[in-house]
C-alpha cells in the first residue's frame, strides 16, 4: 500500500475535483458518509453519548458531516467547535450551517474554561486537526487535548490523531490526541508506523474517501506499507528440475564461546527459507554443537578455539550472513578486517559485525554492493550517530544507505527497510518477536533468500515480511510471552503457504489495523 505525503493527498483531492467535475464539499460529504457508515455499522443506534470536537478547517468540516448524519439517524450527539482560528474554511462553514438544520447549535470552545463534561463510557470523535496542522497548537487547545486524553473516553480520530503531523515529529508530546481508533482518509500516514509517533493510536483503518484512482495509482511514493499483496509478486517459484545447487550455497559466519545458539538459529532459518546448501563457519568450540543440533548443515571450523580468528574457506557461497554471536574480540576484529578486503560475496551484516563496522567506519567502503545491514536501534545509532526524532533517524539512515549503496533494515515493531531513498514498512510481526534470537533468525532467512536468487532489496522486503508472518502464525496457541525464535523458524513454511491462501471474506475485525 502506498503511503502518500500530505502534499500528495492535497494533490489527489485537487485531481479528484478536477477530473470528476465535483466540488470539495461533495468530497467532504462523501467522506463524512463513509465515516457515518463505519459508526452506524458498529453502533446500530446505541444511545451512547458521542462528543464530536471539530476544528475550523476541513478536518472539522468532516466531523460536522458525520455529526449531521448521526443526528439524522437519532444518535445522541454533542458537537463542539474548537475555535482555534477565525480562518474557517468554506466547506467547514457550509457544514456548520447545515448541521443547524437539525436544530443543533454546536457549542463554541475558545478558551480553557469551558470544556464539556464527559464520561469515560462516552465516545469522543476527534476532528480538531487533520493533515493541515502546520505549527504548534496554542496553550488552550493543548489543554483541551490533554483534557480529552484524561477523560479516558473511547476516542476515534478522523484522518489523524489531532496534533500529529503525518510526516514530522510533534513539537510537544502532550499536545497530541491519544486515539483508540484512527479512521484515516484513503491511506495511512508515515507517522502511524514510527515508534515515537505510532503510540498515539491503538488501531487504524483506512476509509476509502473516493480520491482519484488514477492519481493514486500513478503517483510514486517514497514510502510503502508492505503486506501480502505487495510481496506475492516477489515470490520466486521452485522449478521442477531444480537440484540443491539451484538454490545456492549459504554461509553463516559467527559464533563464539557461549553464543553458538545464534549460529544454529540463523543456519536453521536459512535452510527453512529454502537455501540449497548451508555451511556454518564457527570457532572450533562450536563444532559438536552445530553438527548435533543441525544435521543438515555443513560446518567449517575457524583456527580459533573460542573466537573467530582468521576467516578462510574453500567454498563459493552465494551469500554470507555474518556477525551473529561473533563477539568483538580483537582477534575477531582483525579477522573481519582482513576478510572484508578480499570478499566480494553479498553480505547480510548483523549484530557484532555491525558493531565492529561502527567502530571502524572505513571498513564500510569494503562492504560489497547488494549487501544488507540489519541493525536494531542501538546498533543503528552506533552507525549513523544520534538522531533528534524518528524522522531525523530516517533521513540519516537514507543518507547512510545511499552513501554505502546498502540496504538497511531498521528492526522494530514496524521494521523498515531503507534503500535508494525509499522506505518499505513491514506490516507483519508482533511484540512476542522481541525475544532472544529473533534477529538471528532474520539474518539466516535473508541469507537464504539471496542464495536463492532474490536481490538484496527484494530479499529484505520479502524476508522481513515472512519473518513477521511466521511469528504471527506461531503466536496462535502460544501468546506473546511464550513465543521463541525457534517457533518463528518452525512456522516459516506456514508463512510461505499463507501467501497462497484464498483470501477470506474480510471480517470487520480483520479489516481493522491492516
Ligand atoms: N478526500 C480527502 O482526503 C478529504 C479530506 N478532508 C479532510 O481535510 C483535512 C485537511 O483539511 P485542512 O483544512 O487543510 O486542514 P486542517 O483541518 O487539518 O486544519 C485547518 C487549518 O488550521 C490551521 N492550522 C494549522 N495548524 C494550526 C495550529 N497549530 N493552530 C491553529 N491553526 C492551525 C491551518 O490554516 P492556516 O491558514 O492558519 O495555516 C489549517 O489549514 C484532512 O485531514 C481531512 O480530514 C476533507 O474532508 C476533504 C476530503
Ligand atoms: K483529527
Amino acid at each position: 500500500m502506498k503511503i502518500y505525503s500530505a502534499d500528495q493527498i492535497y494533490e489527489a483531492i485537487n485531481s479528484t475535483i478536477e477530473k470528476n467535475n465535483t466540488t470539495s464539499n461533495e468530497l467532504m460529504e462523501f467522506a463524512g458518509t463513509q465515516l457515518f457508515d463505519w459508526f452506524h455499522t458498529r453502533m446500530q443506534g446505541a444511545q451512547v453519548p458521542i462528543h464530536i470536537y471539530c476544528g475550523i478547517g476541513n478536518n472539522g468540516g468532516s466531523g460536522l458531516v458525520l455529526g449531521r448524519k448521526l443526528l439524522h439517524h437519532g444518535y445522541n450527539v454533542h458537537v463542539y467547535i474548537v475555535n482555534f482560528s477565525d480562518k474557517r474554511t468554506k466547506d467547514f462553514l457550509i457544514n456548520y450551517d447545515r448541521i443547524k438544520e437539525f436544530k443543533v447549535w454546536p457549542r463554541l470552545l475558545s478558551s480553557g474554561e469551558d470544556f464539556p463534561e464527559m464520561d469515560k463510557e462516552d465516545i469522543v470523535v476527534d476532528a480538531i486537526f487533520g493533515i493541515g496542522l502546520n505549527r504548534e497548537t496554542s496553550d488552550w487547545v493543548k489543554n483541551l487535548i490533554k483534557y480529552i486524553n484524561a477523560s479516558d473516553a473511547y476516542t476515534v480520530s478522523l484522518d489523524v490523531p489531532s496534533g500529529l503531523y503525518p510526516n514530522d515529529a510533534p513539537e510537544d508530546k502532550e499536545a497530541v490526541i491519544e486515539s483508540n481508533f484512527t479512521l484515516t482518509f484513503q491511506a495511512p500516514k508515515l507517522s502511524f508506523f514510527l515508534p515515537e509517533t505510532g503510540v498515539y493510536m491503538q488501531r487504524w483503518e483506512a476509509i476509502d474517501v473516493g480520491l482519484d484512482p488514477e492519481y493514486l495509482q500513478t503517483t510514486n511514493t517514497e514510502v510503502q506499507l508492505i503486506d501480502t499483496l505487495e510481496v506475492l509478486p516477489l515470490y520466486i517459484p521452485r522449478e521442477k528440475y531444480a537440484h540443491k545447487g539451484t538454490y545456492g550455497h549459504s554461509l553463516i559466519i559467527g559464533g563464539s564461546f557461549g553464543k553458538m545458539g545464534a549460529v544454529t538459529l540463523a543456519s536453521s532459518a536459512c535452510l527453512r527459507v529454502g537455501t540449497g546448501l548451508i555451511t556454518a563457519y564457527i570457532p572450533e568450540c562450536g563444532y559438536t554443537i552445530l553438527q548435533t543440533s543441525l544435521p543438515e548443515a555443513m560446518v567449517i571450523c575457524d583456527e580459533g578455539e573460542k573466537n573467530i580468528a582468521k576467516i578462510q574457506y574453500a567454498i563459493e557461497p552465494k551469500s554470507i550472513g555474518m556477525g551473529i554471536g561473533m563477539g568483538t574480540d580483537a582477534v575477531t576484529v582483525k579477522a573481519l578486517k582482513a576478510f572484508l578486503k578480499t570478499n566480494t560475496t553479498p553480505l547480510i551484516i548483523d549484530a557484532d559485525a555491525l558493531n565492529i563496522l561502527a567502530t571502524n567506519k572505513t571498513l564500510l567502503k569494503s562492504v560489497p554492493k547488494g549487501s544488507i545491514l540489519t541493525p536494531h536501534p542501538k546498533e543503528l545509532e552506533r552507525l549513523i550517530g544520534e538522531w533528534t526524532d524518528d524522522f531525523d533517524k530516517i533521513e540519516k539512515t537514507k543518507a547512510f544507505a545511499k552513501k554505502y549503496d546498502a540496504v538497511v533494515i531498521i528492526k522494530g515493531a514496524n521494521t523498515i527497510t531503507i534503500y535508494d531513498n525509499h522506505l518499505y514498512i513491514n506490516n507483519t510481526g508482533n511484540p512476542g518477536m522481541a525475544t532472544a534470537g529473533s534477529g538471528d533468525v532474520l539474518t539466516g532467512m535473508l541469507t537464504g533468500l539471496i542464495s536463492q536468487g532474490y536481490d538484496a532489496l527484494t530479499a529484505a522486503i520479502f524476508g522481513v515480511y515472512l519473518h513477521g508472518k511466521a511469528g504471527d502464525i506461531a503466536l496462535t496457541g502460544l501468546g506473546y510471552q511464550a513465543l521463541t525464535a525457534s517457533d518463528i523458524i518452525d512456522h516459516i513454511g506456514d508463512a510461505y503457504l499463507d501467501l497462497f491462501k484464498e483470501p477470506e471474506e474480510p471480517s470487520a475485525e480483520a479489516e481493522e489495523n491492516r
